[in-house]
């Protein structure tokens, strides 16, 4: 799914009242009806106090259409309207008009803190005071009162967005913002919902579909997308029946050090559950037993030293290189990785310690081959491209790293990010119980496989990436989230493929 600009949203909104021939107040009252019967079909008619905060622009609007339902529903609704200037806009007076004649019980204007009601835990909270229009943060009394709806802990529900967040830009410290325990957003979701610094203010989101005009979004230039299964499917490529081990791609995964070879375990056993034909695990010699003995499926090359990786094997020609994972950062490891990057042009996979050798020696930048993808950590991240004052600063210097050296980089989080020179791929699979040791060598494991199956990098770094998260999300469904194990993350990309298509695995072929 497309993810839109604020600016993009309001001019979707003017081509759809042009095209559709309908008036602003119809789509509001469209948009505003959807909002009404998700809440409907939440509280199925409950008598529970409802408090609806209205702004006065258009958010303020939609406040006023729900409100005029729920109470036409018999629902126990008081409207409030956030009456921080008096310039409303006319859809919300329009509305505003139809609310009066069809109660008695008016609204109550709020235009300092002696208007502030008292808000009990047991209420269903309404925010319609700011949606995309919002240009400078809430300040005065408004502060106080998103401030005092956030103490209150009654369940809040926000339309369209929490109030006091931007679309598309960071709304810095200290703020006043609506912490929203749901968030029931109008065509698209916005970006903010998805970064780390925001993401906790949404709730749950579920996104609306508002009849917006399909061409307009279909071709608004956007280069932020979310990723979900329908996105997953159109780029999952089926087996076919006449094929062999040798059509699923060669894949060579070095890493490991004395104390973390299982890291390489991990991720070699993720690229075989990935479909990997051949896989090869190049490791220091320690751990040439743990790794025979772990996973026999796949072949082992040791190096020469006994701990810690030092000599490239350049005899062998894998389709894909993994390297990084518990490889350490020692000088020898460091000669390892130069040597490899000397020897090997064709895409690779960097991960961990691979990431910290490249922050360690950026000459090295310029050595890697073009498409290929790195995967660190926040951590790891600023060793690469420094600190970043913001969310947005940080997606602008991977934007700038990814142009400049020609690579794809992760931003690893619970929504990761796939950054391809100005486009930006959101994950929307996974789940808390994948914040384990791990975790992200099993994600290495799924993508270098899928290079190595013939997906163009980007490509294998977005399905990778959402099938990590869903095979997270198997696991947690069966055994928990605490209990998850990086090792059950790998064991479920199967299911996770299968789960795309809800289909036999006979019928997951191109006959
Ligand atoms: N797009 C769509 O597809 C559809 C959108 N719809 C709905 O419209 C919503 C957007 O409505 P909107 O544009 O009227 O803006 P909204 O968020 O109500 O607030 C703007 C008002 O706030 C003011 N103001 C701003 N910041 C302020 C501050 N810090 N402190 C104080 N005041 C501040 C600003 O005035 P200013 O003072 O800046 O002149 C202005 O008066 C959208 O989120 C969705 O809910 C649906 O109905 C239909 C389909
Ligand atoms: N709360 C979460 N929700 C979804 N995914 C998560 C969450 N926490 C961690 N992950 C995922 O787990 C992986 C952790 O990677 P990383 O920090 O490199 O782990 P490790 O170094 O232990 O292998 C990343 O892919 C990240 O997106
Ligand atoms: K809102």
């Amino acid at each position: 799914m497309k993810i839109l600009s604020a600016e993009q949203l309001s001019e979707a909104d003017k081509v759809t009242i042009n095209k559709q021939n309908i008036t602003s107040e119809e789509l509001m009252e469209r948009a505003a009806t959807l909002v009404f019967n998700e809440i409907n079909n939440r509280l199925q008619g409950a008598p529970i106090p409802i408090k609806i905060f209205c702004g006065i622009g258009n958010n303020g609007g939609d406040g006023l259409v729900v409100a005029r339902h729920l109470i036409q529903h018999g629902y126990h609704v008081t409207v409030y309207v956030v009456n921080y200037t008096d310039k409303r806009s006319d859809d919300f007076l329009a509305n505003y008009e139809k609310l009066k004649n069809i109660t008695n019980d008016w609204p109550k204007l709020i235009k300092d803190k002696g208007g502030f009601p008292e808000i009990n835990i047991g209420d269903f909270v309404i925010d319609a005071i700011f949606g995309i229009g919002l240009n400078r943060p809430i300040e005065g009394w408004v502060a106080d009162l998103v401030k005092m709806i956030n103490e209150s802990q009654a369940f809040t529900l926000s339309v369209d967005m929490p109030s006091g967040l931007f679309a598309d830009k960071t709304p810095g410290r200290n703020t006043a913002i609506i912490e929203a325990n749901y968030t029931l957003s109008f065509q698209s979701p916005k970006l903010v919902f998805f970064l780390p610094e925001t993401m906790d203010y949404v709730g749950d989101l579920q996104v609306l579909d508002i009849g917006l005009d399909r061409e307009f979004i279909g071709k608004a230039e956007s280069g932020i997308y979310l990723i979900e299964k329908q996105e997953a499917i159109s780029m999952y490529k089926p087996r076919t029946n006449n094929s062999h081990k040798g059509d699923y791609g060669n894949v060579l995964i070095a890493g490991g050090s004395y104390g973390k070879i299982g890291s390489v375990l991990l991720t070699a056993t993720a690229a075989l559950r990935t479909g990997s034909g051949l896989c090869t695990i190049n490791i220091p010699k320690c751990g040439y037993d743990i790794v025979q003995t772990g996973l026999p499926e796949a072949m082992v090359i040791t190096d020469n030293e006994n701990e810690a990786l030092s000599s490239f094997p350049g005899n062998f020609n894998p389709d894909v290189v993994c390297f990084g994972m518990g490889a350490g950062t020692s000088s020898k490891t460091m000669e390892f990785f130069n040597d490899f990057l000397n020897t090997f042009k064709k895409p690779v996979l960097i991960d961990a310690d691979g990431i910290n050798l490249l922050s360690k020696n950026k000459e090295l930048l310029r050595l890697i081959p073009e498409n290929s993808v790195l995967t660190p950590h926040p951590g790891e991240l600023k060793g690469l491209i420094g600190e970043w004052k913001d969310d947005f600063h940080k997606i602008k210097l991977v934007k700038d790293f990814s142009k400049k050296y020609k690579v794809i980089v992760l931003i690893k989080g619970a929504h990761t990010f796939t950054v391809e020179g100005d486009n930006l791929y959101i994950n929307n699979s996974g789940n808390p119980g994948m914040a384990t040791a791990g975790s992200g060598d099993v994600l290495s494991g799924i993508i270098t496989s899928l290079m190595g199956q013939n997906y163009e990098s980007v490509n294998a770094a977005v399905l990778g990436v959402y099938l990590h998260g869903l095979s997270g999300d198997i696991a947690a469904s069966e055994i928990g989230y605490e209990s998850v194990l990086a090792g059950d993350i790998a064991k479920n990309t199967g299911k996770a493929i299968r789960s795309l298509f809800n289909r036999e695995v006979k019928e997951l072929r191109n006959n």
